[in-house]
């Protein structure tokens, strides 16, 4: 059964860009899926939409193949949006005794509690805790009612690497368990390997959908490495959409390798040469890229 269903929507806040446009997409039970994207990308706009917290101007939300408002009413979907939304001065064990006597058919709060890693600190209030605690408390509130899909915008967001890998185990303790979930991440690390599927969302609309094999393959983009030999100018090669420095190393991610070589021999520029297939970041930058990104050099 289709879990979550988006035919053709589109929103606009009012300006004449549309945030999301024609984006359709299908998740199936279980799936682990990744909406990757940059700043302004639309991905907290469709999963405003997705939750039904935004109508779409055009087109159609389906969840668990019903309206959005009837599986969010049964309780359904467990939702961690980006920021805010828990009181400083209660504690973590009575916000999760409160959702506890809320939902039809909760987890217990220990068990809320061993999911998210925060067994021992049912008794501290929430402004004692650390970000990553903190993170992971919205966690336990989002999965409590033990929703059949969960939505998590950026989960990650301003933590340090640690208490980032800490919250993805506890997200894959709770996908492990069969759930379907839904994220929103900038880190392309994190997509490859918290998710089954990556959705590329730029300017709005879906540009690439697929395992991350499948989006590297897709744009079949290479890295073709060589000494630094030029100052700069690496940039405007034929093919390359990115120029990255490593270390006396330049790295050209590139859309036609064979061009770049050919116009980097014209320029005398070929050094210790080296073409590789390209991983995802390098996918991902040929994707979303309208013109060479320069980082480094
Ligand atoms: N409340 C709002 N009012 C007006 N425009 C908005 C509003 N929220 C988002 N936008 C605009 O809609 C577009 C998509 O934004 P959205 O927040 O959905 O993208 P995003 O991919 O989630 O970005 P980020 O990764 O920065 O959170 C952007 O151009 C943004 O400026």
């Amino acid at each position: 059964m289709t879990t979550v269903e988006l035919d053709h929507v589109s929103y606009a806040y009012g300006g004449a860009t549309p945030a999301v446009r024609d984006v359709s997409l299908r998740i199936g039970a279980g799936e682990v899926v990744a909406m990757l994207g940059p700043n302004g990308a639309g991905k907290s706009t469709t999963l405003l939409m997705l939750l039904g917290m935004l109508p779409p101007r055009t087109g159609t939300v389906r969840l668990f193949g019903g309206p959005v408002a009837a599986a969010v009413a049964a309780g359904r979907v467990g939702a961690m949006p980006q920021a805010g939304g828990v009181p400083p001065r209660s504690s973590v064990g009575d916000l999760l005794e409160f959702l506890h006597a809320v939902y039809p058919q909760p987890m217990p709060v220990a068990e809320a509690l061993a999911l998210a890693d925060l067994g021992g600190l049912a008794g501290r209030t929430v402004e004692r805790l650390s970000g990553g605690q903190q993170q992971r408390l919205r966690f336990a509130m989002a999965v409590i009612g033990r929703p059949d899909l969960l939505v998590l915008d950026e989960p990650t967001a301003a933590l340090d690497v640690q208490a980032r890998r800490e919250c993805w185990a506890a997200i894959r303790r709770y996908a492990a368990q069969g759930r379907t979930v839904l994220f929103s991440t900038h880190h392309l690390d994190e997509a490859d390997g918290n998710a089954d599927r990556i959705v590329v969302l730029d300017r709005g609309t879906v540009i690439a959908c697929g395992t991350a094999a499948d989006v590297k393959r897709r744009v079949g983009v290479r890295t073709v490495t060589v000494t630094a030999g030029a100052p700069a100018g690496y940039a405007d090669l034929p093919g390359v959409v990115a120029v990255a420095d490593r270390g006396g190393r330049v790295a050209l991610t590139t859309t036609d390798s064979d061009a770049t070589v050919l116009a980097l021999a014209a320029a005398g520029l070929v050094r210790d040469l080296e073409v590789a297939g390209a991983g995802l970041e390098e996918a991902f930058l040929s994707l979303t890229a309208t013109a060479p990104r320069t980082e480094g050099v």
